[in-house]
């Protein structure tokens, strides 16, 4: 059994993690941490975990962590890489669903994140845990960077057309829609149902830390430079990310629905449903999917692409678990294979 520990335990990615971890039949959680909840037993703070976790909140420190094998960090940026160096010292596997090692440029992830980077050696070892990428280099990673859940529905969604090189990439809008568990479980006006229920809004339109993020990624991918609008909104629903991709086709006589379905054909946890199909974000919810649709309107100049996931599971913790697979040989499909909540 992989011994596992999550830091960050009370919070939607952490309590996710728990709940999927819980389903996982070759992980036993042995430390989950929480500063506000220290002492009380899991299951208290989660009753859903009831018969499923009979551990106590710990305080999230070193000590309680080196005898794990894998250590999930659910927590705010710039926390991880404040204990990264001296876990990985003691050997223990890291994967971060913080943005600490998802960017390669340290002044870059300064400028964005607003803070010092504790251990920026580390973000070259780091691997970038998009696994339908860098399935290969997360095989032999001890520091995954897991990534952001508007990076993952929009990187799958522009990838196809990258790699076959049959749009203009320095085009490229990504126009996206997340429930408000994408802000984490802490309070703020913005989450109060009398805020962001009944309402729609743009946020991040000058700018979105996962704009450098994305670039990055696509543009390793890209055979030429990767230009990005990227709009993220809120939307009042829980769970769900919806992005509609849109770019410029270099020609229009492509098959795209043949380019995805090629593209995606040997990957467990994406879909490309069938041509004319309009993805739901509840058909993903609870599921470690990404569903996606590629049409061409009016068999125009602009090819767009529908992408769902749900930003607790594929966003973020399901993610991470298909990573941990990876990263310990395990068939990816472990402990991830449900079928989604209806409605
Ligand atoms: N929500 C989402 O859809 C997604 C989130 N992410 C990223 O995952 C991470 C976690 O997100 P989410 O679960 O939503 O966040 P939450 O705010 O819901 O939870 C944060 C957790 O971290 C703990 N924590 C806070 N500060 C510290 C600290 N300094 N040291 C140790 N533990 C700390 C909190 O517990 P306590 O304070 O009691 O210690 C809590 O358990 C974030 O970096 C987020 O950006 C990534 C993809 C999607
Ligand atoms: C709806 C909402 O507020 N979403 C969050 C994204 C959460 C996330 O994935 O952020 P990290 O890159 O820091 O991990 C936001 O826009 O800030």
């Amino acid at each position: 059994m992989i011994k596992a520990g999550i830091v960050g335990g009370t919070g939607y990615t952490g309590v996710e993690l728990l709940r999927l971890l819980a389903m996982h039949p070759q992980v036993d959680v042995q430390v989950v941490t929480s500063r506000a909840e220290k002492g009380l037993r899991v299951d208290a703070v989660y009753p859903n975990l009831r018969g499923f976790n009979d551990l106590c909140f710990v305080a999230p420190v070193v000590e309680n962590l080196t005898a794990c094998d894998v250590v999930f960090f659910a927590t705010p940026n710039a926390t991880a890489m404040t204990m990264a160096k001296e876990l990985l010292a003691a050997d223990v596997k890291l994967i971060d669903l913080s943005a600490d090692f998802r960017l390669k440029d340290v002044a870059v992830w300064e400028k964005w994140y607003g803070a010092k980077h504790a251990c920026p050696k580390l973000l070259e070892q780091a691997v970038y845990g998009l696994p339908e990428t860098n399935r290969e280099l997360i095989k032999r990673a001890d520091l995954v960077a897991n990534p952001g859940c508007y990076p993952t529905a929009t990187q799958l969604g522009f990838l196809p057309l990258l790699k076959a090189n049959v749009i203009e990439s320095s085009m490229l809008i990504a126009d996206a829609k997340s429930g408000v568990s994408g802000a984490g479980r802490s309070a703020s006006v913005v989450g109060l149902m009398s805020e962001s229920g009944e309402s729609f809004k743009a946020y991040g339109v000058p700018g979105h830390r996962h704009l450098p993020e994305i670039s990055q990624e696509l543009s390793h991918l890209s055979a030429s430079p990767v230009s990005l609008t990227f709009t993220p909104h809120l939307v009042p629903m829980i769970r769900g990310i919806h992005a509609t991709l849109y770019a410029p086709l270099k020609e229009t006589g492509i098959n795209l629905q043949d380019l995805f379905e090629t593209f995606y054909a040997d990957e467990p946890f994406v879909d490309v449903l069938p041509s004319g199909a309009h993805p739901d974000t509840g058909d993903v919810r609870g599921t470690n999917r990404c569903q996606i649709a590629v049409h061409q309107p009016q068999g125009g100049q602009v090819v767009t692409v529908l992408s769902v996931i749900d930003n607790l599971v594929k966003g973020a913790s399901g993610q991470a678990v298909h990573n941990m697979n990876i990263m310990f040989g395990l068939d990816e499909k472990t402990g991830l294979d449900q079928v989604g909540l209806y409605p």
